[in-house]
């Protein structure tokens, strides 16, 4: 197919059904490869060279209708494979550089590229740009940012007051955003808040786990659920029941206490499983360190409220974070500073 639309390129094997004249809708495309995906389960020889998608950025380059890893762009592992299967990637035309994402077409769920796509732009979250299947993989090519919290957390052991709740009212704006366009995360987590070269400004990433909402709230989702991460996860969803924005607000005060202990919530005070504790238990509040701030510790108990009828919205909680923060003095501390030992088990 010929350049489509607001798609800088259509790669080859599209099939026409997805796009009409000068429009190519990346949601049906992405239905598509996740369709193939599922029948292909297991007959891995029937994929032979199969290479379609859409490639949103003019800077990454399809030659004749294609766009092969080795022959249009080279990859190698994003900080040598800490983050598992993410990728530096220069297109071999421009020499430009960016990031992707290699998922392998099983797990593909259509929902990443599509309500991504609806975010585009979000200065808040990392942008898309491109979704390519090759083979069985679904490669997403995206903005390349420095590093993400978790690494920032891994190097600095726990956060400055100021400097995590900097990063939670950065995250609680972005979610707002995604809130508003009927967008819920559900994987909120510092693994998933990327960083730019000076630190000081986050991006969502990671929409593997997203899913719609209508207009009652309920989160639509004819996709296979798969769950966020368990420390990170709120009640309403450990119990099963329906997922809806305050899901997103409970993981990002999880976030917040993550950066502050430098441990995830709940392992400090369980062992095992936690799904049936995060059900039952009260919210971990005994792992707010002791020197945060009041303000800080409302936060917590805001966002950590097990009704999520009871649990502020993301902009609700923001207000409270900014609060804390000019409680605190603002922001002052470095993105650099020294390593400070995570708290011990409770
Ligand atoms: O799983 C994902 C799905 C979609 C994304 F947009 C990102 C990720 N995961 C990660 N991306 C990065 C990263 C991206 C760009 N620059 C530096 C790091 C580190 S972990």
């Amino acid at each position: 197919l010929s350049s489509v639309g607001d798609c800088s390129l259509a790669v080859k094997g599209l099939r026409n059904s997805v796009s009409q004249g000068d429009r190519c809708y990346v949601g049906d495309l992405c239905k598509e490869m996740a369709r193939d995906g599922v029948e292909e389960e297991g007959e891995e020889e029937c994929a032979s060279d199969v290479n379609e998608g859409l490639l949103l950025n003019e800077q990454l380059q399809p030659v004749d209708y294609e766009y092969r890893e080795g022959r249009d762009y080279s990859t190698q592992p994003l900080k040598n494979g800490s983050y598992g299967d993410v990728y530096l990637v220069k297109d071999a035309n421009t020499g430009f550089v960016c990031a992707a994402k290699k998922i392998p077409l099983s797990r593909f769920r259509s929902d990443e590229v599509t309500l991504w796509n609806r975010l585009h732009n979000l200065p808040t979250v990392i942008q898309l740009f491109g979704a390519v299947r090759e083979r069985n993989l679904v490669i997403l090519f995206m903005d390349l940012k420095s590093e993400s919290v978790g690494q920032l957390l891994m190097r600095r052991g726990r956060l400055p007051e100021d400097l995590a709740l900097h990063y939670v009212f950065q995250v609680l704006g972005a979610l707002d955003h995604l809130h508003k366009k009927q967008v819920l995360h559900l994987d909120i987590k510092a693994d998933n808040v990327l960083l730019s070269e000076d630190g000081m400004n986050s991006f969502l990433c990671d929409f593997g786990h997203s899913e719609k909402l209508d207009s009652s709230g309920m989160s639509l989702n004819d996709q296979p659920v798969i769950k966020g991460t368990v420390t990170h996860m709120s009640p309403e969803v450990a119990r099963g029941h329906h997922r809806g924005t305050k899901a997103d607000v409970w993981s990002s005060s999880c976030m917040l206490l993550h950066m502050l202990s430098g441990c995830h919530p709940w392992t400090r005070s369980y062992s095992g499983p936690l799904c049936l504790k995060i059900a039952n238990e009260p919210p971990p509040l005994k792992e707010i360190p002791p020197d945060c701030s009041h303000r800080t510790a409302d936060v917590m108990r805001a966002g950590l409220q097990k009704d999520p009828g009871k649990r502020p919205s993301a902009v609700g909680l923001q207000k409270e974070v900014e609060r804390a923060l000019k409680e605190v003095g603002g922001l002052r501390s470095s993105v650099n500073g020294r390593y400070q030992e995570p708290l011990k088990k409770l």
